[in-house]
């Protein structure tokens, strides 16, 4: 051991998405030798992500090669929002947006919060979308929030998911049509009067567009990343141009676009049909230089387990189970990835 400089071999280990080394990247926030064994944190910022599962093994391949024993430890060392405000448990806050209504925004969002959960995380949900919330059905979260002593709401529980909608605080009075100042209201009470606690990633499902929600959400929070949600079909290329604009005025990063309702897997005969047509997703992507997280497919399964309140992404054995947790992993990585450019360009 007393030959190895730690240091020498961390600048051995290469980032796996951006090829340079860890060292140098500043993702290293310390390193300590005890007992001939290298304890070594890195800051990769989205906790369970699996390229910080990557991460942690080509380090500890690179001091085994060495005869070296390592333990790597992952979790961020700070909490995340900093300004120490209701959001300062969370650490990450992942918007999920689309230009059109009816793409399947909600479930990409339900199912997004569930797989990570799925993968170890602790997770929020927050239901922005104040013209239609329908997270409370897609999760069966229908009961009253409990009030703290002082005054903060308790999320929802469901499925290891903190779960908050404006639904639970307009006390299912329908359909709203609310003036811009109102929203700003509501938003405001969603983030500040909420006691979210310790959260890996708060996911916040938007209402389609651009309009105030959007905006007041990007004023107010730190958003660590947007996630883009189609359909194959030709895509509003009007719609998604507005929709970036409005993320890069407010330096939001978009993770990438997600294609739902891609292809129809015939529960008779087995056959995939591409009823919508395929790769609108992946054209969006590429015309607005943005990495493709994956698609998932049209399923019946979908939309009664919706109606349920169990997301798919509950159940990994079926297909489309699988196909929302490998777009998860994605959102996850690229979130790290957002989190680790930041350090190496500090
Ligand atoms: N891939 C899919 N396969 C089958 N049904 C789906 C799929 N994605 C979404 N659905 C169903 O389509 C309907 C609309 O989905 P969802 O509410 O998620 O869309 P949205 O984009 O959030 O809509 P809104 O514009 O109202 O916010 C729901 O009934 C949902 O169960």
């Amino acid at each position: 051991m007393t030959d190895v400089a730690p240091r020498e071999v961390l600048q051995t280990v290469d980032d796996p998405q951006l090829g340079t080394d860890i060292l140098s990247q500043g993702l290293v926030t310390d390193v300590t030798v005890e007992d001939g064994v290298v304890s070594v944190s890195v800051a990769l910022g989205a906790p369970h992500a699996p390229v910080a599962n990557e991460i942690s093994r080509r380090i500890e391949g690179a001091f085994e090669e060495r005869g070296v024993e390592a333990v790597v430890s992952t979790e961020p060392e700070t909490a995340g929002h900093e300004d120490g405000g209701p959001l300062s448990g969370v650490k990450n806050v992942i918007a999920v947006a689309s230009g059109k209504g009816g793409v399947g925004k909600s479930t990409v969002a339900v199912n997004l919060a569930a797989s990570m959960v799925r993968r170890g995380a602790r997770v929020g949900i927050l239901d922005a979308d104040v013209y239609g919330p329908n997270i409370p059905r897609m999760l069966d979260a229908r009961e009253r929030p409990d009030v703290t002593e002082d005054k903060h709401l308790v999320p929802v529980e469901r499925h290891g998911l903190s779960v908050m909608s404006m639904e639970f605080i307009t006390e299912g009075e329908g359909p709203v049509i609310w003036r811009g100042p109102m929203v700003d209201k509501v938003i405001t009470q969603l983030l500040d009067d909420v006691a979210w606690g310790t959260l890996d990633y708060l996911v916040v499902d938007l209402p389609p567009g651009t309009g105030d929600t959007q905006l007041t959400l990007l004023q107010r929070v730190p958003v660590t990343g947007a996630v883009v949600v189609t359909t194959p079909q030709a895509v509003a290329v009007d719609d998604a141009d507005r929709g970036m604009q409005m993320f890069s005025e407010y330096d939001t990063p978009v993770l990438g676009v997600v294609e739902n309702m891609s292809g129809f897997v015939c529960p008779d005969c087995g056959s995939e049909h591409d009823i919508f047509n395929s790769g609108g997703g992946q054209a969006l992507a590429e015309s607005f230089d943005l990495p493709f997280l994956g698609s998932v497919p049209l399923d019946p399964e979908i939309r009664t387990r919706g109606d349920d309140g169990r997301p798919v992404a509950l159940d990994e054995t079926t297909e489309t189970g699988r196909a929302f947790h490998e777009l998860t992993a994605a959102v996850m990585d690229n979130t790290s990835l957002v989190h680790r450019r930041e350090r190496s360009d500090e």
